[in-house]
């Protein structure tokens, strides 16, 4: 991804959040760990979530401000509340207006947040006026908090003004003493140094100096708009050495609200616990990812775009977001493919797989109990390439590594595999996860454990599966009648008793999953047709 972090001198050992006599914003000192304890001894049960609360205006278009510290924070994996300064109208275009948040009411939000709900560390953006930083800066020192990151938002990117000039004092003599963190990007680093010019890396070295004499722990020069650098380079500084953070340049005009995100992300990773230097690495490699993953979005007609922090938007990010929402529907005609017949018959998986979505199969599983891994994932692959071309889910039998690894649309499991709730955790919420039941025990604990729909079988006696217990059509009525999840009927079934399975007209059976009667066969087109055939004659039937 070409993401680096090369240090110019060497790392003193002493920065760590962790260590005992943090400073804290508004000059206290404490111990971070034993503060999170105390909280925890309080409510012993309770789980500590990390909190950031931003100090930011609201952007209506949503690519900066409140909004992109609300997203960035969700993206990693934090609480985040916010206290609103002002609101402006802004889109692509460019900031059209600004309401400044009276005073009081800033310090009516800080207190209702500080006071109860305790957030590790605050973050600010947009502070349009003097006022509201002091009234901020009398917040945190009635509510102390772990860390204080400042973002000195001063013009926009669009080249409007957010907070005039009149804030630079109180920014210089009053917040930037109590900072840990101070994010300015070049324009905003000048403006703190009187107009001084940034042409380069050495002029961004010189400002971070200059800047850390106002009193923050860390100075972190950006150089987003540095001119002429192929990388994004940013610039630390500790008080004592220098730290350079690179990312490759990623061509793109969506990054506006870059320098919002990337000091919420660097909260973020204060909050729950990282180190200064750790947390501005993991959150520059998080601004990467996201413009290298946003690079082609268009929202907005302005010069400057909005990125994607939830890497959701794209159309079949991997991992992210399933191709299709699961429909009961699709467990009509369930194919699952077996090596062991295809290398009888001399077929590719692919071959298999397009023959039999061809003959009229709504959804297919691979299930390859016998290969290497690598070359599972290229079959996935291939397979899931086919499948996307004709509108069915493909799932994986066991492997939540491969379907991972090749985005397909969900997973399959048995009782003796991975839990369908730690599939879950992995897979997310919108991939398939199917789990085989024989009993109403486990359908009942497939859907606790968000699978949404459960295989029961083996309905008839099958080859295909050693020691399988054959839980007959009784079994099966009684699994379908306690589920509350879809079920396909699963085991021996073929052309010549699909229809009995059928007419069962037990609720929630949807469809016969089938391994033989479709690949143990001459021809895979013709023998799925006859089945959808007996299928949908059934069904007419049932109805
Ligand atoms: N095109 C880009 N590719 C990769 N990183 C970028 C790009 N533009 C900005 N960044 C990074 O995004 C962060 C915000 O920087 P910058 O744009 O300078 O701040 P601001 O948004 O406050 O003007 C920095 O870490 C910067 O290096
Ligand atoms: C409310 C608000 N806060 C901050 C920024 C700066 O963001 P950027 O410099 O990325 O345009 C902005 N445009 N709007
Ligand atoms: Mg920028």
């Amino acid at each position: 991804m070409g993401f680096y972090c090369s240090l110019v001198y060497s790392i003193p050992k002493n920065i760590c959040l962790l260590k005992p006599g943090f400073t804290l914003a508004g000059g206290h000192h404490f111990n971070q760990v034993s503060k999170i304890k105390a909280r925890m001894q309080d409510q012993p049960d309770k789980v500590r979530v990390p909190h950031v609360l931003t100090v930011a205006g609201s952007d209506s278009g949503a690519g900066a401000g409140i909004q992109a510290d609300l997203k960035a924070c969700a993206a990693r994996g934090v609480y985040c509340s916010t206290v609103i300064t002002a609101v402006t109208a802004q889109n692509t275009v460019g900031v059209q207006g600004v309401n400044v948040v009276p005073e009081e009411f800033v310090a009516e939000q800080l207190k209702s947040v500080l006071s109860d709900m305790r957030p590790d560390v605050v973050k600010t953006g947009m502070l349009p006026s003097a006022g509201i930083v002091n009234i901020l800066c009398q917040s945190l020192q009635e509510f102390p908090v772990q860390a204080l990151v400042v973002d000195p938002v001063m013009v926009s990117t669009s080249g409007d003004v957010l907070a005039g000039s009149s804030v630079l004092a109180s920014f210089r003599d009053k917040l930037l003493p109590m900072a840990d963190v101070v994010t300015p990007n070049l324009k905003e680093a000048s403006a703190l140094l009187g107009g001084m010019l940034l042409e380069s890396l050495a002029d961004m070295r010189s400002a971070a100096k200059s800047i850390h004499e106002f009193g923050p722990r860390y100075v972190l020069v950006k150089g987003g708009d540095l001119p002429v650098s192929s990388d994004a380079v940013d610039v630390l500084y500790d008080g004592n050495d220098f730290f350079e953070f690179r990312a490759s340049r990623v061509r793109t005009s969506n990054t506006h609200g870059t320098g919002c995100s990337l000091a919420s992300s660097i909260a973020a990773e204060l909050a729950k616990g990282l180190p200064v230097i750790s947390a501005v690495k993991v959150a520059k490699r998080f601004i990467e990812s996201a413009l290298e993953y946003s690079k082609d979005i268009h929202i907005g007609n302005g010069r400057q775009g909005p990125f994607d922090h939830l890497l959701k938007l794209k159309n079949n990010a991997p991992g992210l977001c399933a191709a299709y929402p699961f429909d009961p529907s699709s467990l009509f005609l369930y194919a699952v493919t077996d090596w062991r017949m295809n290398r009888k018959w001399g077929r590719s998986i692919t071959d298999a797989v397009k023959a039999a979505i061809e003959g009229g199969a709504t959804i297919v599983q691979l299930r390859e109990k016998e290969a290497e891994t690598g070359d599972f994932l290229e079959s996935a692959k291939a397979c899931l390439e086919i499948c996307r071309q004709y509108g069915v889910p493909l799932l994986i039998n066991d492997r939540v590594d491969v379907a991972l690894a090749c985005d397909a649309d969900g997973v399959h499991v048995g009782q003796s595999d991975m839990p369908a709730q730690t599939v879950r955790a992995l897979l997310g919420p919108d991939k398939i996860i199917g789990v085989s039941c024989k009993t109403p025990e486990q359908a009942q604990q497939a859907w606790a454990d968000g699978a949404d729909y459960i295989g029961s079988g083996g309905v008839y006696p099958t080859n295909t599966k050693e020691n399988n217990r054959t839980i007959g059509l009784d079994g099966l009525k009684t699994v379908c009648s306690a589920s509350k999840l879809p079920v396909v009927a699963i085991g021996g079934i073929g052309i010549s008793n699909a229809h009995s399975v059928m007419e069962l007209q037990v609720p929630n059976l949807r469809g016969v999953a089938v391994v033989s009667a479709l690949f143990d066969r001459e021809s895979i087109v013709t023998e799925t047709q006859k089945l959808h055939k007996v299928l949908l004659e059934s069904a007419v039937k049932v109805r």
